[in-house]
């Protein structure tokens, strides 16, 4: 099958690695024509170090060929989406979108797939998430992740085109559940850094892992999402993924934070918009997300390490 990846970033480069390596032809659109010949003179990228690119993977940085394919995979940051789509709306038209990216659009409020339902409404919206580091993707580690897609005919379709020996895909027709999974374990992420790099201990990440999750599900159930997609590989088993490694920017961002030391604020940390839109929406919605308010407030400069983690203990004790 030809397939059109849009965004040559780590995962990005490691999905269509990962499916040129099983016999798809690959298309992968870098908005950075340096980048793209650097990528066809080394058969490398940067961002994913030590992968050689397969030769079936073309790039360029025009946007045609990519609009050439009828699927289309998008990992580019979830706050570029919107603008993305709204420039190539009539491209994009009819075509099949994946979005591959974690986050809740600080303008709309929405998750990926429904800002591509919103804003390229004659398109398929589909979802791929789940625990996957790009570098375990590219090097054909094995992974499961989900495919979520609202029809079930075509989900079954790209649950299908989009496996591979080392990639199992579950499919689900949640893909509000699966969106905001994806987004808000950011968030628990980079608090789970902020507990590690304090020093105060694995118990407080376990803590936080756990009071977490419910904190999740508060809001995905609200916004109409299915109990057991959170349960599921794109929230429960991305949060444990994250919130547990250091290969994840927004957990070394939170240990960043935790730890007072630098971080390179260049690198992708979806967590950081997405904490913002989540305060916004559970103020709106009366929704008590204590944890994702607090990383919200810390990312912003408008509380310490001291007070957050103060805020969170001297919360009314209730019942579990
Ligand atoms: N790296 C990973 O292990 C995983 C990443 N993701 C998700 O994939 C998405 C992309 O992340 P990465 O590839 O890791 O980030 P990255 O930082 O490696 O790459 C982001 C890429 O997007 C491009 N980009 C930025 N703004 C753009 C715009 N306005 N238009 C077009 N391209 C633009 C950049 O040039 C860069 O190549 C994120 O939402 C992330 O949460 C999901 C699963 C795993
Ligand atoms: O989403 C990921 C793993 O599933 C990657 O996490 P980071 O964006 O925090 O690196």
């Amino acid at each position: 099958m030809k397939i059109g990846i849009a965004g040559a970033g780590a995962f990005g480069t490691a999905l269509g690695v990962a499916l040129a390596l099983d016999g798809n032809t690959i298309h992968l659109w870098a908005r950075d024509a340096e980048r793209v010949t650097q990528m066809q003179e080394t058969r490398e990228n940067p961002k994913l170090p030590g992968v050689t690119l397969p030769q079936n993977m073309t790039f360029s940085a025009a946007l045609e060929p990519l609009f050439a394919c009828d699927t289309i995979l998008i990992a580019i940051p979830a706050q570029t989406l919107p603008a993305f789509l709204t420039a190539n709306v009539e491209a994009l038209t009819g075509k099949t979108l994946v979005a591959c990216c974690k986050g809740i659009d600080l303008q709309r409020m929405t998750g990926p797939a429904s800002t591509i339902r919103d804003l390229v409404p004659h398109a398929q919206a589909a979802m791929l998430t789940g625990p996957s580091f790009a570098a375990d993707i590219a090097r054909g580690l094995p992974t499961a992740l989900t495919l979520a897609c609202a029809d079930d005919a075509l989900g079954a379709m790209l649950q299908t085109a989009l496996s591979t020996t080392s990639i199992r895909l579950y499919r689900t027709t949640d893909t509000i559940g699966a969106e905001l999974g994806g987004a808000l374990k950011n968030v628990m992420a980079i608090a789970s850094g902020v507990a590690i790099g304090a020093k105060l201990g694995e118990s407080a990440r376990a803590a936080l892992i756990t009071r977490g999750f419910p904190e999740m599900q508060r809001l995905a159930l609200a916004l109409g999402a299915q109990p057991d997609t959170l349960a599921g590989l794109s929230g429960f088993g991305d949060l444990v993924l994250t919130c547990t490694s250091d290969q994840s920017r927004n957990y070394r961002y939170g240990l960043a934070l935790g730890s007072g030391t630098d971080f390179d604020l260049t690198t992708t940390v979806e967590g950081v918009a997405t904490a913002r839109a989540v305060r916004q929406l559970a103020q709106e919605l009366g929704i008590d997300m204590p944890i994702c308010a607090v990383v919200a407030d810390l990312t912003e400069g408008k509380t310490d390490v001291a007070t957050a983690l103060n805020t969170l203990l001297s919360r009314p004790l209730k019942e579990e």
